[in-house]
């Protein structure tokens, strides 16, 4: 069941923003898109459609796309950001004078700030206060735009602070070809989404190169271990990783033909450098600034990261592939479940 809302407004009109404007329309609501360029204005209103970044769907009448920041907030119910995670700041920084007081807030971006290391929900805190943190949510999960803008069926999450604010996220977005769930942790649902891309470009990687099935297995379970090890330093619950943000979103993003972390991995590991993975792709590859993110958590929080210490060689000092392969194999023994006492498993 929708929640009966009036108007909608969706920040960023990339592949999410304008998929998710497309879910959003058609219940009587206004959804306004704020894109940053006028040319994509024009193509939209002239053929309903995307062609860049959503080709081939088409834009309901309801949907109005504007450049003009303010024009586009004012009167708005529910802002949803679905922008680049590292333009989040930058753009939230100019939103915020425009935000309606009580508008209810959904972040669709998956990344952890570089300079400063933080989730985005502490972004939003460090620039709205944190008198607005109950009014903020984040959705996340395996959901490529391409399929939700299909409707085929997708299962996301919805966390928040505020149970209130989850639900209402959660009302908001459900329809028959979108199941949503709510999750009170903020912290595993964000690192979730953001840490499965530095996995992607791994399996990527994989595939570029020998395209074994069973590396890309051990990547992904290897993956979600050392996600898990990271989360539970910070807090996180880590069931949260066993789940729609954790585990969901590392499969789909893994495996999809449509994942860019997936394209530009295979790049590289079909020999192209990082530059030439990133312009074949052509748009926005989060897992590469948030390989940089995670070397740097992994060290603050002692928390040992073997495979995004070798993406972190790989990307940013050219270490060849197939070397960062050998170092991950040739590790020193060690146990599965580390955390043996935590989950009370004892020999
Ligand atoms: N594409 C998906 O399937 C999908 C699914 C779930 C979550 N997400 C998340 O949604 C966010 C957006 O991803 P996307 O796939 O829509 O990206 P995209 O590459 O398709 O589009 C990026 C959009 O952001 C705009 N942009 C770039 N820099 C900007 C800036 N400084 N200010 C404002 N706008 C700027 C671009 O013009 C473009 O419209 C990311 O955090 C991504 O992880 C994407
Ligand atoms: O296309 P990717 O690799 O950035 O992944 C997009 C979404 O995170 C999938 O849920």
């Amino acid at each position: 069941m929708a929640l009966d809302c009036g108007q909608v407004t969706v920040l960023g009109a990339g592949s999410w923003g304008t998929a998710l404007a497309c879910h959003l329309a058609g219940d009587e609501r206004t959804v306004k898109l704020w894109a940053r360029r006028t040319e994509l204005i024009e193509e939209i209103n002239t053929c309903r459609e995307n062609k860049r970044y959503l080709p081939g769907i088409f834009l309901p009448a309801s949907i109005q796309v504007t450049v003009d920041l303010e024009q586009a907030l004012a009167g708005a119910e529910v802002v949803v950001f679905s922008v680049p995670s590292h333009t989040f700041r930058a753009v939230l920084r100019k939103a915020l004078p425009f935000i309606p007081a009580g508008a209810l807030i959904v972040n669709t971006a998956k990344g952890i700030e570089e300079n400063s290391m933080q989730r985005l929900s502490e972004v939003f805190i460090s620039e709205a206060g944190p008198a607005r943190a109950k009014n903020y949510a984040v959705l996340s999960g395996p959901s490529h735009a391409e399929e939700v803008a299909l409707k085929m069926p997708t299962a996301v999450v919805v966390a928040s602070a505020s149970q209130h604010t989850a639900v209402l996220a959660q009302d908001l977005f459900m329809r028959e070809n979108l199941r949503v769930y709510t999750n009170p942790d903020i912290i595993g649902v964000e690192l979730g989404g953001a840490l499965k891309n530095v996995i992607a470009l791994g399996t990527g990687i994989v595939d570029g190169l020998s395209g074994s099935d069973n590396a890309k297995a051990a990547l992904m379970t290897r993956g979600l271990t050392e996600i898990t090890r990271l989360g539970m330093a910070m807090h996180a619950n880590p069931l949260t990783f066993a789940g729609l943000a954790g585990l969901g979103d590392l499969i789909v993003t893994c495996t999809s033909r449509h994942s860019r972390n997936r394209r530009a991995g295979i790049a590289i590991g079909r020999g192209k450098t990082l530059q030439q993975a990133l312009d074949e792709v052509n748009m926005v590859v989060e897992g590469v600034r948030t390989t940089r993110a995670a070397h740097k958590l992994s060290a603050t929080w002692g928390v040992e990261m073997p495979i995004t210490e070798q993406m972190y060689q790989v990307l940013f000092h050219n270490l060849p592939p197939r070397a960062a392969v050998n170092n991950l194999m040739t590790r020193g023994k060690t146990r599965e479940v580390e955390e043996l006492a935590l989950a009370k498993i004892k020999w």
